[in-house]
């Protein structure tokens, strides 16, 4: 496969997202703009298909890296730039009419809110800790540690993150919370007594961490541990020689980066991941923040994951849950939508840039994430008294 010919595959899902395809609940709605918004300002987002080849044939690799992650603001003096960054502020504001922000509408949310219980499902990079260069040093400040357990403290929170649960877990530090790994593929979450009927691969075991909240193991990819360990090892050295790629072990996905590699070699790098994946039909291919994840086929994902989480814990009733879910990423799609499809709860998009989304709120970043989490609590403090 040549990835530089015009027989490129093609990736991207510019397919818009519609309301009325997705049956908003418009009890939920918390703004009607009806503001018209030129398409191009959203990033595309990839739509998942079963079957790498299917996605590597039918898809422009290139096309999606290059939208997979906002670029950054260069802080200027230059004219030009003033006015672009003008727009650019303009094109935000025009799309925070479609996807307030959860802090200004705060009011709103806390009015859902009233007489339910909330849980809260957090995605980790990109939500409670910046975006850096070295996936490793993707530290959590203590700030938002400390937001996250005091919000923990009030509602059964969740985070359900992309790295393997081992990694998360370290980041976060917190014992108060379930951790759902691996995009969902490693739960770690309160005992329970039945699987999902068609997950006939799953696994369900216990561990001993010691974590008094939680008490079962929920691993419904564990037959592909061993493909993964290999796809992972191949993958290190096939893309040794690329300067600045990294592949990441998520112990259930594998992770390769080009956030540092020079946009000349992108094209090397999904070249390394499709001479992989090629011989692996039971594997497929997402995109994430400047980074391709190779992931097993099965029907789950952090939308299921929430779900689970939901039934697990016994907060499956919509009418007196309402389940929030933070997340910046397209993995984190899954879950905003399952959110609306159930027509119970919400997910608030972290972004800086316009996107299209299946979410109903935004915060521009884990900053205002940190915000959004203390008003949850100073909200649930001010409505006990
Ligand atoms: O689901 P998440 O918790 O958001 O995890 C998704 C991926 O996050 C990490 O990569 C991203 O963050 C890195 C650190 O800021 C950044 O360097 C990289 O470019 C981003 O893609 C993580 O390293 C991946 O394994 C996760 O799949």
């Amino acid at each position: 496969m040549d990835l530089k010919s015009n027989n490129a595959p093609v990736l991207t899902d510019s397919a818009p997202i519609s309301k009325s395809r997705l049956g908003v609940h418009s009890s939920l709605l918390p703004y009607n703009p009806g503001a018209a918004f030129s398409s191009n300002l959203f990033l595309t987002i990839p739509r998942k298909k079963t079957g790498v080849l299917d996605d590597v044939r039918s898809s422009s690799w290139l096309d999606a890296m290059k939208s997979s992650s906002p670029p950054h603001k260069r802080i200027t003096k230059d004219l030009s730039n003033e006015f672009a960054s003008a727009d650019t502020d303009v094109a935000y504001a025009t799309w925070t009419l479609k996807y307030p922000s959860a802090l200004t509408f705060f009011e709103q949310i806390a009015n859902f809110a009233k007489g339910k219980r909330l849980a809260l499902f957090l995605d980790y990079d990109g939500t409670l800790s910046p975006i850096v260069d070295n996936p490793d040093c993707a530290f959590m400040s203590n700030a938002m540690r400390s937001a996250v357990k005091k919000v923990a403290k009030c509602f059964p929170t969740a985070i359900i993150s992309g790295r393997s649960r081992d990694k998360v877990h370290e980041f976060v530090g917190l014992t108060e919370l379930y951790y759902a790994g691996s995009h969902g593929m490693d739960i770690m979450g309160p005992v329970r007594q039945s699987v999902p009927d068609d997950q006939p691969n799953c696994m369900r075991s216990t561990d001993n961490e010691v974590n008094p909240w939680q008490g079962s193991l929920f691993q419904p990819a564990s037959e592909f541990l061993p493909m993964i360990d290999e796809v992972y090892s191949s993958l290190v050295e096939s893309t040794k020689d690329i300067k600045g790629a990294k592949v990441e072990n998520n112990k259930f996905c594998v992770s390769v980066h080009y956030r540092n590699v020079d946009d000349k070699s992108w094209t090397s790098v999904a070249q390394c991941v499709y001479d992989v994946i090629k011989n692996y039909p039971r594997l497929r291919l997402t995109h994430g923040r400047k980074v391709l994840e190779v992931r097993p086929v099965i029907n789950w994902d952090k939308g299921k994951a929430v779900t689970f989480l939901l039934e697990s814990l016994g907060l499956s009733n919509c009418d007196d849950v309402l389940p929030i879910y933070v997340g910046d990423d397209r993995t984190d799609e899954d879950a905003f939508k399952v959110l609306r499809e159930r027509n119970c709860g919400f997910g608030i998009l972290v972004s800086s840039v316009p996107k299209e989304t299946n979410a109903f709120y935004s915060l521009r970043d884990p900053s205002e994430v940190m915000e959004f989490l203390k008003s949850l609590v100073m909200w649930k403090k001010s409505s006990a008294l």
